[in-house]
């Protein structure tokens, strides 16, 4: 059960006056964004992130592969149209000391990389990242030839000592509990002396379209990937080792940080336009669109972006969000403000997230007046009249984001540290602001 934080800053959620009519220009996408400057510091040749995501986790994954010897440049870029970074791959070196604050992503694709460097890397982080499952990538690694100091609850802190060069080759994990196991482990696997084969045998693997993410990134840039889809084993990943290519990538925008602001289409009845979506993504967030208009909104996806309109109506919605497990929240908060109930199924790993996400929801929208109860993988939501409160939020971007959700129609909603959000959407208060005053 989450335990109740002591309180900090309160910050009163704005109440909708009406239906919401803006454009909503979101910034990068935190996935996509931390996997290029891996890649880009693992690569042969000098790259560049346009839109690059600048928040806690991009700028600890920037910092991180500074502290290793990476020359990283941020400017804008040559045509002058916002903001660019320079990424040359200088060698990875030793000792250095990694903050992965609670970035999962820095958590789970770093120690890979830190095998690479001459030296050892210290990883720490914040208490929660002490919690966080990183079993599958320490066991992984030690096969693979690497050697880790921990304190064997196969979790941060940690050390892994870099020899320069990896052996790599096949190995097994259970990445039940987080598909950046996977992810973490094909992403250096271009690197690795061998290459990297990684077999998934647990129990069903979350968050596929960011292991999609993964390969396609790794192809842009050059790898050779095999996967299930493109007719291998089932839960086999092959990389085959080789030199990366620097690129000029522009980030897409962070489709799972627009849900808050569709989610304001929806509840408000109101309209929301969201430029730059993209027509093809593996970002899980672009399931957005069939979501959300089953929970009652229509959407048109042109050149320009996507428009979403609510249309007054809020539906329930039975739904498996094993695949993209970081819509919860939103979708639960959006849940809690229907007009019939919801099960929101497949993500018994979220209680392993930024918080136990699972209980915090409950509790938290429970506290308001709502009727949520938690199952074994997910929620069941039964909406109820609620009322103003303190919603809490566990140092944990998501939540602060769903609170605000339902804050735009229920009075008197108070976010606790909604400077949480800053681990994705530092701009988020003032975005929402913004939104609210179009
Ligand atoms: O690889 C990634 O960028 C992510 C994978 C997912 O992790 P899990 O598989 O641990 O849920 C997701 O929830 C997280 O926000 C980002
Ligand atoms: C689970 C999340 O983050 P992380 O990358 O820290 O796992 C998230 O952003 O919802």
């Amino acid at each position: 059960m989450a335990t109740t934080p002591a309180h900090t800053a309160l910050w009163p959620a704005p109440l909708a006056s009406g239906a919401v009519d803006a454009t909503v220009h979101v910034p990068g996408s935190k996935s996509v964004t931390n996997r290029a400057l891996v890649l880009a510091a693992l690569a042969s040749e000098p790259g560049w992130l346009r839109r690059p995501l600048r928040s806690r986790d991009t700028l600890l994954m920037a910092e991180a592969l500074r502290a290793m010897g990476v020359d990283i440049e941020e400017g804008v870029g040559p045509d002058g149209t916002g903001e660019t970074w320079r990424v040359l791959p200088t060698g990875l070196h030793g000792p250095a000391t990694v903050d992965v604050g609670n970035a999962g992503t820095v958590m789970r694709f770093l120690p890979p990389v830190a095998a690479l460097a001459d030296g050892p890397i210290r990883f720490d982080g914040d208490p929660r990242s002490y919690e966080r499952p990183l079993n599958g990538v320490i066991d992984a690694l030690r096969v693979l030839g690497a050697r880790i100091d921990d304190d064997g609850r196969g979790a941060l802190p940690l050390t892994v000592h870099g020899g320069g060069a990896l052996d790599g080759g096949p190995v097994e994990i259970d990445a039940s509990s987080s598909s950046q196991f996977v992810s973490a482990l094909l992403l250096s696997g271009p690197r690795f002396n061998q290459g990297v084969e990684v077999r998934h045998i647990g129990g069903s693997l979350p968050s596929l379209p960011h292991i999609r993410m993964t390969v396609d990134m790794l192809r842009a840039v050059g790898a050779q990937v095999d996967t299930p889809e493109s007719g291998g084993e089932p839960n086999v990943w092959r990389v085959t080792p080789g030199a990366l290519l620097g690129r000029d990538l522009t980030i897409e925008p962070d489709l799972s940080n627009a849900q808050p602001f569709l989610a304001a289409a929806l509840v408000t009845g109101g309209k929301v336009v969201i430029p730059d979506w993209p027509s093809r993504t593996t970002q899980p967030g672009d399931r957005l669109r069939e979501i959300f208009t089953e929970m009652g909104g229509t959407c048109e996806l042109t050149e320009y972006g996507l428009e979403f309109t609510g249309s007054g109506a809020v539906h329930g919605i039975d739904v498996d969000l094993s695949e993209v497990g970081e819509l919860t929240p939103g979708i639960a908060a959006v849940a809690a403000l229907a007009d019939s109930p919801s099960t929101l199924r497949g993500v018994a790993h979220l209680r392993l997230h930024e918080t136990d996400r699972l209980a915090a929801l409950t509790k938290e929208i429970n506290e308001l007046g709502g009727d949520v109860t938690e199952t074994a993988d997910g929620l069941h939501i039964r909406p109820r009249k609620l009322h103003g409160g303190i919603f809490h939020t566990y140092e944990d971007h998501r939540m602060a984001t769903a609170g605000a959700i339902i804050g735009l129609a229920v009075g008197g909603v108070q976010i606790e540290n909604v400077a949480t959000t800053a681990k994705t959407l530092p701009d988020f208060p003032d975005m929402w602001a913004g939104m609210l005053e179009a």
